[in-house]
């Protein structure tokens, strides 16, 4: 299926471990008004990667988090969470400089028309540093996520780096979700910069366009052709490139040539939000299922069709035979889409 096969190595304890951000999302009550009508809201587990892991562990993976939290009662919450998931948290420190917790309120004016209000000035999660990210977790596992957002400053980019290499050293697959939040930088320069040195790595990689148009901005590629974008990923370390595309699917490109086009599913959308993190966890469990490409993207849409509809990212994540039964009534015709 790739020219740089990407085999998950089954002498491995642990499948999955992911590195980066935990944070909290305090979603709206009361959706399809602005936020400035909205007056309760309810607390989840957030953050790209901490939906992914959680995502995973729900699919009936053995995952394990790499990340900092703070010393407080939100720290103490995304901890307890991830414990009663079944996610291994030794690898989860606690911030003792005074850092605070993360937070993204979210705004939901209709299906279409979300955005996120995020609070990141002084947060815990990019305190990690290269010395906390223990050698032993990523030799375990047979796949690693990192997620751009902790990139975005030292000493978190460190440890990303860090963990990078640690997964190349014991052979461990390493996807990379680009999660790009333009709030977290300063600089574009900086961002593509950084974004680019990590995706050479990278066995797997998978973004919207417009987060590779981000990358592009270093190298031609004006017309914003998805074949362009992951060609070039091809001659470092990729053997999977996906390019999302919201309701209009994703494709999926491979090293010898081959293209892969998904649609989506349909779904009675409530937010959009935590799409793109359940379409990650989905396809990322059918590849280590040993499915072929086409069917970990059908089970990655699925997975995003059940989170839209729900309230939550995390919290909403489903189980695989929610996932099975999803693809299956919508194949039966018996789930209609919302019209926008
Ligand atoms: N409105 C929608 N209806 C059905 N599926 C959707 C919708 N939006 C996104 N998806 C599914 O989720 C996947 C990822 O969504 P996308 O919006 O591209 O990522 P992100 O959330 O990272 O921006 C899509 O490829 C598609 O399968
Ligand atoms: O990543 C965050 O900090 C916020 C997420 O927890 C949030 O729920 C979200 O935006 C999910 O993003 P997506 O899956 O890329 O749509």
């Amino acid at each position: 299926m790739t020219n740089k096969p990407i085999s998950f190595d089954a002498s491995k304890p642990l499948d999955f471990v992911a590195v980066g951000r935990l944070c909290i999302d305090l979603n709206a009550n009361e959706i399809n008004r602005p936020m400035e009508e909205t007056v309760t809201f309810t607390q989840y587990v957030g953050g790209s990667p901490a939906n992914i892991c959680i995502g995973m562990s729900r699919l009936g993976l053995k995952t394990a988090f790499i990340g900092k939290v703070a010393d407080d009662q939100m720290g103490r919450f995304i901890t307890g969470y991830l414990e009663r998931e079944g996610i291994d948290t030794s690898g989860v420190t606690v911030d003792r400089t005074g850092a605070v917790t993360g937070l993204a309120f979210t705004e939901i004016k209709s299906p279409t028309d979300c955005s996120i209000l995020m609070y990141r000035d002084n947060v815990a999660d990019l305190k990690l540093e290269a010395g906390e990210v223990r050698e032993e977790l990523i030799a375990g596992a047979k796949l690693l996520l990192i997620s751009g957002t902790a990139l975005a400053k030292s000493p978190s980019r460190e440890a990303v780096f860090q963990a990078l290499d640690y997964a190349k050293r014991h052979r461990a697959v390493i996807a990379f979700d680009l999660d790009y939040r333009p709030y977290t930088w300063t600089s574009d320069e900086e961002t593509a910069a950084y974004y680019n040195l990590a995706a050479e790595k990278c066995h797997i990689i998978i973004g919207t366009r417009e987060e590779f148009d981000m990358m592009e901005r270093l190298g031609g590629n004006p017309t914003r052709d998805d074949h362009i974008t992951a060609a070039k990923w091809f001659q470092h370390s990729a053997g999977i490139v996906i390019i999302k595309h919201g309701k209009d699917g994703s494709i999926a490109y491979t090293d010898d040539g081959a293209s892969h086009r998904a649609r989506s599913f349909p779904a009675k959308v409530v937010k959009t939000f935590g799409a793109g993190d359940s379409y990650a966890a989905g396809f990322l469990y059918g590849l280590m299922q040993g499915w072929d490409i086409p069917a970990s993207m059908e089970f990655g849409s699925a997975a995003a069709c059940i989170v839209i509809s729900s309230h939550s990212c995390s919290d909403a994540m489903p189980k695989a035979p929610q996932v099975h039964d999803y693809i299956e009534r919508c194949l039966k015709g018996e789930i209609a889409g919302t019209s926008s």
